[in-house]
C-alpha cells in the first residue's frame, strides 16, 4: 500500500545534521509504503534500484545456507537503511530482507542516495558508521559463536537494542519477536532460546509482555556474556 510523503523521514538518523536542501533533493522520489508482517521486500540475487529507509517496524536480513536452511543474519528496525550494498557496488542483492512486523517504509532511488554520498561528506561518514557497525556485530557474533547459550541469547537482545531500541523510563524496549526469530539469529535452538528468556526474566535481566522486551540495564545484561 502506498502512502503520502511520511515526514518521518525527515528524522531518520541517517540524515541528521546534513543540510535540509540536500536532504530534500535527495528525497524528491521518496516513495512511502506502508507493509504487513512477513512481506518480501527483497530478494537475493535480483537486480535492484532503491535504497530503503525504515519509518516504523522491524525487518529480517535473511538468506539460506548450503542445505536450504533458512539463515537470519540480521534484524533491523527504526531509523536503520538497508539496500545500500547493491546501490554502492552494483551487483545484485546479496540477501532476502523480509517484514517481521507492520512496517513502514521509505525507499529512494539508488542514484538520488550515491548523489548525496558524493555531496555530502557527512553522509559518507554516516554510512562508514553504520556499515563498521554491522561489521562489528558480526565479528562479536562470530566470536560468541562458541559461547554458552545464555551469553548467545543476551548477545542477540543487546544488539536488537543497539541504536534501535526505544527508551523507556524502565529500559530499553525490543519487540518480542517470534523465538524462531530470535533462535536463528543466534544459532540455538528455539527450546534453548525459550528456556534462556525465562531464566533471563527470573534474574530481572529482562522483563516481557505480549509485545516487548524491556531491559532495565543493559550493562547488567552485557555482564552476564562470558
Ligand atoms: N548483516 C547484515 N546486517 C544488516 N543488514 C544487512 C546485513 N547483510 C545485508 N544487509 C542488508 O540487506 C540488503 C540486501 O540488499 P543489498 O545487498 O542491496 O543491501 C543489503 C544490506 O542493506
Amino acid at each position: 500500500m502506498e502512502d503520502s510523503i511520511n515526514p518521518w523521514i525527515f528524522s531518520t538518523p541517517f540524515f541528521q545534521g546534513l543540510p535540509e536542501v540536500a536532504v530534500e533533493i535527495a528525497l524528491t522520489h521518496l516513495v512511502t509504503r506502508t507493509h504487513p508482517a512477513n512481506q518480501v521486500i527483497l530478494l537475493e540475487n535480483d537486480w535492484g534500484g532503491s535504497v530503503y529507509f525504515i519509518l516504523e517496524g522491524w525487518v529480517k536480513i535473511r538468506t539460506y545456507n548450503l542445505e536450504g536452511k533458512e539463515v537470519t543474519l540480521n534484524i533491523i528496525g527504526n531509523g536503520e537503511l538497508f539496500g545500500e550494498m547493491a546501490a554502492l557496488d552494483e551487483v545484485p542483492r546479496s540477501t532476502d530482507v523480509i517484514t517481521l512486523t507492520p512496517t513502514i517504509i521509505g525507499s529512494i532511488p539508488s542514484q538520488d542516495f550515491v548523489k548525496l554520498l558524493y555531496t555530502e561528506p557527512l553522509a559518507g561518514v554516516r554510512l562508514s558508521q553504520l556499515m563498521a557497525r554491522r561489521l562489528r556485530q558480526v565479528n562479536r557474533r562470530l566470536r560468541l559463536r562458541e559461547s554458552d547459550s545464555q551469553s548467545r541469547v543476551a548477545d542477540t537482545l543487546l544488539f536488537l537494542a543497539d541504536g534501535q531500541g526505544k527508551q523507556r523510563q524502565t529500559g530499553t524496549e525490543i519487540p518480542n519477536l517470534p523465538h524462531r526469530e530470535l533462535s536463528s539469529l543466534s544459532g540455538l535452538a528455539r527450546e534453548t532460546v525459550t528456556r534462556v528468556l525465562t531464566r533471563l526474566e527470573k534474574k530481572g535481566l529482562i522483563k516481557r509482555d505480549q509485545d516487548s522486551i524491556c531491559i532495565p540495564d543493559l550493562l547488567a545484561l552485557e555482564r552476564t556474556i562470558i
